[in-house]
């Protein structure tokens, strides 16, 4: 409630009129349950599952160190294989025809056309911006800058499907039969019960627009998000529950990934999503008999073609690429393919300058989760061993921290590797490794090896984001046309990174690749086709019938 002035109360009387500052911030997210200013190993935040519901907690819970400091700071439900009946039970009870499709309970697609309004426009409030901002960095430590983009984007995701627009995510199309009163219909169809698994770097944004595109098409998806950070994706359900979302429309499941794997195995629901390693991404696909989509590794390349210009610009789209959020970005540049004529250029010195800027006190670089220190430099010394490969800027672990030995903490590192010895098959594995964290291999071709790069491209197991950072539209087009990554930038700006709420992010090359944002990503991934044929007469008379 707004402390409005009371009826009659004189300007200037003595009675504060208007609401304090506090009071207002504390209104803006009072579906909140943690504060993210506060948040510490002195005042730690718990955590709560979500079932039928219902918020519920587990027998055990884990403690998660603070990546900034290790101290204890989020109790999270640990929630275990014995626990799980509730959920599978929950996954069971949806029908296959899902919580709503074209023809049935269709006023649920204007509640959540109406739902994201809200959502959105709660977003918009700078105090609720700046919670997911903060609460984002505390739990994935990256710049405020880095937090911030990742909570607009989600915003601008909701205002995208406000309205009717998400009524007109399930639109079909018709046909003329073959006779008259026949006619044919393609509708999108929901799966009914759905899993869906993210990973702990974009903590708000990949389950916020991939949770949406399962609810707008009329799922019930269960939610697992890397307890890592599953703390923001609790503040996101909270936030939906606020702004009308019914609370049994989806499940929240903490824990262990095994924990969510089981439930999976149990609940057999008809689609998953996954987002996260390709360890787990080839596990899934084998227990669910295929029935995922997928968005995993990202081993992501950058081609400089030979024409050189705003070699300034370029450098700073390299750095940004390969070190924002300390590189843990899907589509962080993995191996940047410069043509000689941008070595001469300078391009390297300049990469190598911006990337001696980030500094862990603004969190321009900061900790890895899934990769420890001692791992990056094991991997750093295995590619020194290819003959030719030296360390360009970095190679070595951050000082004067209190980051927690379980996570990773290097200096931003670029290793060359020459193309030719990149190539050999006893080197190719190593080259062609992602290292999720603040890391990338350089080489550099000459004129007439464009096919050789071509060929580490066409060699290369996963095909998430590429750049081609050229003006040259007959280098472009050749690159172009010879490579498949399913989101790649072209032109002199080219990046690697950058998966807004505009256009599609996704791997291409792979049937079970799936995408995020867009209409058409949620529209395949989280609805199916079904052919309606209607066929009401009139019936031609029986005289005229013959068997064939
Ligand atoms: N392609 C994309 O859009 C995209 C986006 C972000 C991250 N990623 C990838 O994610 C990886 C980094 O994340 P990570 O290494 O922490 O991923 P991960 O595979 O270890 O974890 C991802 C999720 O899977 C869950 N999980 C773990 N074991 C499971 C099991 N047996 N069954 C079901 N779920 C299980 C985890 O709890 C977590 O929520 C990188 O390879 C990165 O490229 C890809």
């Amino acid at each position: 409630m707004l402390g409005l002035a009371p009826r009659g109360a004189a300007l200037g009387s003595a009675a504060p009129v208007l609401p304090s500052l506090l009071h207002l911030a504390r209104q803006f997210t009072e579906w909140a349950t943690v504060d993210p200013k506060k948040l510490s190993g002195a005042a730690p935040a718990s955590c709560q599952n979500l079932v039928a519901g219902r918020w519920t907690g587990s027998r055990e819970s884990r403690q998660l160190p603070d990546p900034l400091n290790g101290e204890p700071f989020i109790s999270v439900p640990h929630t275990q294989v014995d626990e799980i009946t509730p959920f599978v039970e929950s996954l069971r009870a949806v029908p296959k025809s899902g919580l709503h499709n074209p023809l049935k309970n269709p006023q649920r697609y204007l509640l959540y056309g109406d739902v994201s309004f809200r959502v959105a426009a709660e977003m918009r409030k700078p105090a609720v911006e700046d919670f997911f901002a903060r609460l984002i960095q505390r739990v994935a430590p990256k710049s405020y800058d880095q937090a911030l983009g990742e909570v607009r984007v989600t915003r601008k995701f909701f205002e995208n499907f406000t309205g009717d627009q998400v009524r007109f995510l399930a639109r079909g199309f018709t046909n003329p039969g073959d006779h008259a009163g026949q006619t044919s219909s393609g509708t999108r169809w929901p799966y009914g019960p759905v899993a869906l698994i993210t990973p702990f770097n974009f903590p708000l944004e990949i389950p916020a627009l991939q949770l949406m595109g399962a609810l707008y098409m009329g799922n019930k998806p269960l939610l697992h998000v890397d307890q890592r950070v599953s703390v923001v994706a609790e503040q996101l359900v909270r936030l939906l529950a606020h702004c009308g979302m019914p609370a049994s429309d989806l499940d929240l499941l903490h824990g262990p990934g095994a924990t969510v794997g089981e439930v999976i195995k149990r609940a057999e629901p008809r689609s998953t999503l996954f987002t996260g390693s390709q360890r787990v991404a080839e596990r899934l696909a084998v227990e669910t008999h295929g029935k995922v989509f997928l968005e995993d590794a990202g081993f992501d390349w950058k081609i400089m073609g030979p024409d050189v210009s705003n070699v300034d610009y370029v450098a700073w789209q390299c750095d940004q690429d390969a070190y924002a959020c300390s590189g843990q970005k899907c589509s962080a540049q993995s191996i940047l393919f410069a043509h000689s004529n941008w070595v001469q250029a300078g391009l390297l010195n300049k990469m190598a300058a911006a990337a001696a800027q980030r500094q862990l006190s603004d969190l321009t670089i900061g900790p890895v989760l899934t990769w420890t220190t001692e791992a990056i430099l094991a991997h750093t010394n295995k590619l020194l061993q290819i003959p030719g490969a030296k360390v360009l800027f970095g190679g070595k672990p951050l000082t004067g921290h209190s980051i927690p030995a379980v996570y990773g903490a290097v200096q931003p590192t670029a290793v060359f590797v020459p193309l030719v010895e990149a190539l050999k098959p006893e080197h190719f594995g190593t080259v062609t490794t992602e290292v999720f964290g603040p890391f990338q291999v350089v080489t550099e071709y000459g004129d007439g090896q464009l096919p050789l790069v071509l060929e580490a491209c066409e060699r290369m197991t996963h095909h998430l984001t590429a750049a081609i950072v050229s003006n040259d539209i007959n280098f472009i087009q050749h690159v172009l046309a010879h490579t498949v990554n399913g989101t790649t930038y072209a032109g002199i700006r080219a990046r690697t990174t950058g998966a807004p709420q505009n256009h599609w992010f996704g791997p291409a090359g792979d049937p079970r690749g799936a995408g995020i944002g867009t209409p058409e990503a949620i529209r395949m991934v989280w609805s199916c086709h079904r052919e309606i044929i209607t066929d009401f007469g009139p019936v031609p008379p029986a005289s005229g019938l013959k068997q064939s």
